[in-house]
């Protein structure tokens, strides 16, 4: 073990066990996840090469090979609960597989999809067969030719009363279904969202199970053609695919009908609320906002944290002895901030799953009444936590220097594979204009005196027209910081709300307007959504129940993201004076003492996210501190270097070498 890190963790202040428990939601829980990795690790056919090593075919296969005998088998015999996403079995199975993985979208989207669309009959069939991974589903929704507008998706699935069937039909290029994960070489089903045509009328979108594969020969099925879409940023051991259908004929139960069905002569009913077809995808986003954002995150801060504590260069004196890179403001400013954004995602993210199961029960009880405000949060928690990982985790990427570019770091692996949830399950511009709706209908409903949701009742509050701070201590205190943000929300809410009844009351289309103000009004989701974050996490904190060191810290922490956010994006804070330039100042300054305070904690902090060297992959992010041996190791390794010459070198070099 590197000395320096072992300096580092005895200046730790706090018992790090005592915060990994907390984290985990107990010291059973622990104890549950460390079983859950030490079993997963520790079998060798849950093994994986190294991912650097392998080429595209063989990262798929391998994902394939390891997957169909975790659920199979290994999950199975270990009676681990792999069905409902949002137990803690769950959140620890997928944080010891550390990575993208083949039939994510089988367990995380065809799965759940049959009991969110189909009737309980339905479930009973489907359910089943796909636990088991009897039959391998995919989720088929984007097309060529659309991913964020479903209402223009092309593909048809028109009833044909003589056969009782459906035909399911991709008519042209741009309808064939693009992009969904498993569907390229693996799955033998599809969940294909289709526009729902009877007796000549257009219903909307619906959900279809198709078979697309022989279950024998796994060869595609007559008038199914299916396939890889090629090379992607990341994420190659899945395979995202494409899928034209030539009037595929199913069977009429192959519709979902839990909110919609279709009768023997083809009359439509509509019988639950048709927002309960894109309500299904709130599900994924917050289940991909931790399993997937916020465990990236806090990875890459363990890793840049570590790194920038046994790395040393330059010093703080002339001729003076060298220094870890930690010990620079500019690298604590890169290192700090994200740690403590990755706890506070991750406390946020914690009250937003406790909502979404309740909320769950709401529906099963055929109440509605939060669906606004929780697609409004999981939407905007999507965006913004995939927004802000991505930053985060180049920010750390280049904090490492040279030795961040390497793959032998971790990090570009860490970056490219989380580039993507700015994308997929909905477009973050779009996610954040959802947001949006959901304000400006909230500001119409707060000025003709109507109530409003929790999450949004501070918009009907009266606040200060300016920030009361005198001094830089004042910045650490929650309720100013959140007062801060309160107004930020507020004051750019009712500055687009007024453009936008301008706009109108000139004459404007709703549409038109909407879009020339689209800018503002992505600002304004964002600040809610950051408020939202900022108030979400400090309260959690408030009410845990732990020693009063790691609440300290924690607080601190919760300060810290507060602060970082309002020096580093001033302007929507200044605009209207709310802080003036002397009180920014102190904001700075209150920043940097906070860095430096927790400077000493930085190492402990980043090991309370607890994970193994295995699943953190990382030659520089080791426990241990020891970067140079691992990088020299890695190196060692590389297969360029199986022969001291390679044979390329012999056919293009040697003819050369000797011309001289
Ligand atoms: C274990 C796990 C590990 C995982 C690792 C896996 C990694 C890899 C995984 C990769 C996985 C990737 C997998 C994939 O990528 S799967 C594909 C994901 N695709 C998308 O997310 C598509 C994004 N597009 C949309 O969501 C819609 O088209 C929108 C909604 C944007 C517009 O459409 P439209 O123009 O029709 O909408 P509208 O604006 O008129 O609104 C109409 C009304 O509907 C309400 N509304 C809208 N949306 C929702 C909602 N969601 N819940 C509840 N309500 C909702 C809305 O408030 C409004 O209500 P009201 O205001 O009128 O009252
Ligand atoms: C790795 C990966 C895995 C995926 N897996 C699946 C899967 O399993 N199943 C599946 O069905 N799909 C999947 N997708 C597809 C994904 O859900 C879509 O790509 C995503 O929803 C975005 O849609 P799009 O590609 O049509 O983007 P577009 O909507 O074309 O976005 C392009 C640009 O247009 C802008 N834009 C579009 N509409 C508006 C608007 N109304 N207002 C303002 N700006 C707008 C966007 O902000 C963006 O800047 C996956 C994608 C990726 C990358």
């Amino acid at each position: 073990e590197s000395q320096l890190i072992i300096k580092e963790r005895q200046q730790t202040t706090f018992q790090v066990e005592e915060l990994i428990n907390l984290l985990d939601g107990g010291k059973e829980k622990t104890a549950l996840r460390r079983s859950i990795e030490q079993t997963i690790l520790s079998d060798p056919l849950m093994k994986t090469d190294k991912i650097g090593y392998l080429t595209r075919e063989q990262k798929y296969v391998q994902s394939v090979r390891r997957m169909m005998y975790f659920f199979t088998d290994l999950a199975k015999r270990n009676k681990w609960n792999i069905e409902d996403p949002h137990c803690p079995e769950m959140l620890f199975l997928s944080r010891s597989l550390s990575s993208v993985v083949a039939f994510m979208i089988h367990m995380g989207a065809f799965v759940p999809s049959i009991s969110s669309f189909g009737t309980l009959e339905q479930v009973s069939k489907w359910q089943p067969l796909a636990k088991e991974c009897l039959i391998i589903g995919c989720y088929a929704q984007t097309e060529l030719g659309h991913g964020t507008n479903l209402r223009r998706l092309e593909t048809t699935s028109t009833f044909d009363r003589n056969t009782q069937e459906f035909i399911v039909n991709t008519p042209n290029l741009s309808s064939m279904k693009w992009w969904p994960g498993d569907m390229g070489k693996s799955a033998n089903h599809a969940m294909v969202m289709a526009q729902l045509i009877t007796n000549g009328e257009n219903h909307g979108m619906q959900a279809f199970i198709v078979p697309i594969r022989d279950m024998t020969t796994h060869k595609p099925l007559p008038g199914v053609e299916v396939g890889n879409i090629g090379s992607i940023m990341s994420l190659e051991d899945t395979d995202n695919g494409y899928l034209r259908l030539n009037n595929v004929r199913i069977p009429k139960e192959n519709m979902l009908a839990k909110y919609a069905n279709v009768d023997r002569s083809g009359r439509f009913q509509q019988t639950g609320n048709n927002r309960l077809m894109y309500a299904s995808m709130m599900n994924l986003r917050i289940v991909l906002t931790r399993e997937q954002m916020i465990h990236a995150l806090q990875k890459a801060c363990t890793i840049a944290a570590r790194y920038s504590c046994v790395r040393k260069q330059g010093s703080l004196t002339p001729n003076g002895p060298e220094i870890p890179i930690m010990d620079y403001v500019t690298q604590q400013n890169k290192v700090i901030p994200r740690i403590a954004l990755a706890y506070a995602l991750d406390f946020t993210i914690m009250e937003v799953r406790h909502r979404y199961v309740q909320f769950l029960a709401d529906v099963t009880r055929g109440d509605l009444s939060n669906m606004a405000e929780m697609h409004a949060i999981s939407s905007g928690i999507k965006a913004n936590a995939s927004e802000r990982t991505v930053a985060g985790v180049e920010t750390l990427r280049r904090a490492c220097g040279g030795h961040g570019y390497s793959m032998a770091s971790g990090l570009p692996y860490l970056l490219l594979s989380v580039t993507g949830s700015c994308t997929y399950e909905g477009e973050n511009t779009v996610l954040y204009l959802q947001v949006a709706r959901y304000l400006i209908k909230t500001a119409a409903n707060i000025s003709m005196g109507k109530s409003v949701d929790g999450s949004s009742a501070y918009l009907a509050e009266n606040t200060e027209a300016r920030c009361s701070a005198t001094s830089q201590e004042e910045f650490y205190d929650h309720s100013l910081l959140d007062a801060c943000f309160k107004h930020r929300s507020k004051q750019l809410l009712q500055s687009v709300a007024m453009d936008l009844q301008g706009l109108l009351a000139e004459g404007k289309q709703q549409m038109e307007a909407w879009n020339l103000l689209s800018i503002q009004l992505v600002n304004s989701a964002k600040a809610h959504i950051e408020r939202y974050i900022v108030a979400t996490s400090a309260s959690f904190v408030r009410k845990l129940n732990c020693s009063l060191k790691v609440k300290k810290l924690l607080n601190q922490l919760c300060s810290l993201v507060a602060l970082h956010q309002i020096t580093n994006f001033p302007g929507d804070f200044l605009k209207d004076g709310y802080l003036d330039s002397h009180q920014l100042d102190l904001a700075r300054k209150a920043e940097v003492k906070l860095l430096q305070s927790l400077r000493h904690n930085v190492v402990g902090l980043v090991d309370a996210f607890d994970f193994r060297d295995e699943i953190l992959g990382s030659c520089i992010g080791a426990y241990d501190g020891n970067a140079y041996e691992r990088l020299y190791d890695y190196a060692k390794n590389d297969v360029m270097n199986k022969n001291d010459v390679h044979e390329e070198s012999y056919q293009y070099l040697r003819p050369h070498l000797h011309r001289g």
